[in-house]
């Protein structure tokens, strides 16, 4: 397995965010993972990268397994687990550089300053995300004034320039509109050919399209993790039928 957590649980304070949490990704699979708002998705996909680390008071218990490894164990430096596992936002964040700036920010924090490779290295995150041939005459251009599609797009090529094995993405298309959302799911199609992706989605018939396994979590538990097909057409709990047919959420 590319990703497994083994009896996740997580709180903030005394709050039980995530309960007893076992799951297992597949390499180069996409996992969606879907539920109510409130429900722990985002806690959760945060759990693979220690970015609940910076919140106060954020305590997690389990383990989680990337090629085997945990993360949390004492000796691991979690500026090498950013490395091999990257991280898309709901809301695009580029930096206020140029695109150019934005894709090689990562590498140049990693100390490569050789320009040829920056620039071949900038090119290939660029087409990776299905980006080059819109920005390749302006690569000096302000990120910030490219669309807000073309910006996530940006914001994935900066996350694929440093090489991660793994991609996190917390909603990543619910603040774009139609064309750039089929887009960013063409992309997360031509992606998983490379990459272990998790996606948080609110969106279930972006869940169908996308994913090739869905986990559905409810208050902080998660319920039932099956092929994706098998979750939207015969689930096994009750919890998931009644949310994936609309009854709450
Ligand atoms: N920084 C925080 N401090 C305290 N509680 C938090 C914090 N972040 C999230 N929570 C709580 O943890 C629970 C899970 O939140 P989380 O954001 O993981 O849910 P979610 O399923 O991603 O929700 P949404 O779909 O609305 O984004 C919620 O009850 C939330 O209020």
């Amino acid at each position: 397995m590319k990703l497994e957590a083994r009896d996740i649980n997580a709180y903030y304070g005394d709050f039980h965010a995530l309960k007893g949490i076992n799951v297992a990704m597949e390499e180069k699979t996409v996992t969606a993972f879907i539920g109510p708002s409130g429900c722990g998705k985002s806690t959760f996909l945060r759990i693979f990268n220690r970015m609940n680390d910076y919140i106060d008071g954020f305590k997690t218990e389990g383990e989680i397994l990337l090629d085997g490894e945990n993360i949390y164990a004492k000796n691991v430096l979690v500026d090498e687990l950013r490395k091999r596992v990257g991280m898309v936002f709901q809301k695009p964040n580029p930096f206020p550089k140029s695109i150019y700036e934005n894709v090689v920010y990562g590498l140049k924090i990693q100390g490569m300053s050789n320009k040829a490779a920056l620039a071949e290295a900038a090119e290939k995150a660029l087409h990776q995300a299905a980006l080059w041939n819109e920005v390749k005459d302006n690569l000096n251009k302000s990120a910030l004034a490219l669309s807000g599609g073309q910006q996530q797009r940006l914001c994935i090529a900066r996350a694929l320039a440093i090489s991660p094995s793994v991609l996190l993405m917390d909603e990543p298309a619910s603040a774009l509109d139609p064309i750039s959302t089929a887009k960013i799911e063409e992309l997360i199609h031509q992606l998983k050919e490379q990459y272990t992706i998790v996606i948080v989605t609110h969106n279930m018939q972006q869940a169908g399209r996308v994913s090739d396994t869905t986990a559905f979590f409810y208050m902080g538990e998660l319920v039932e993790h099956a092929k994706t097909k098998t979750i939207f057409t015969n689930p096994k709990d009750k919890r998931t039928e009644d949310y994936i047919t609309g009854r709450f959420g």
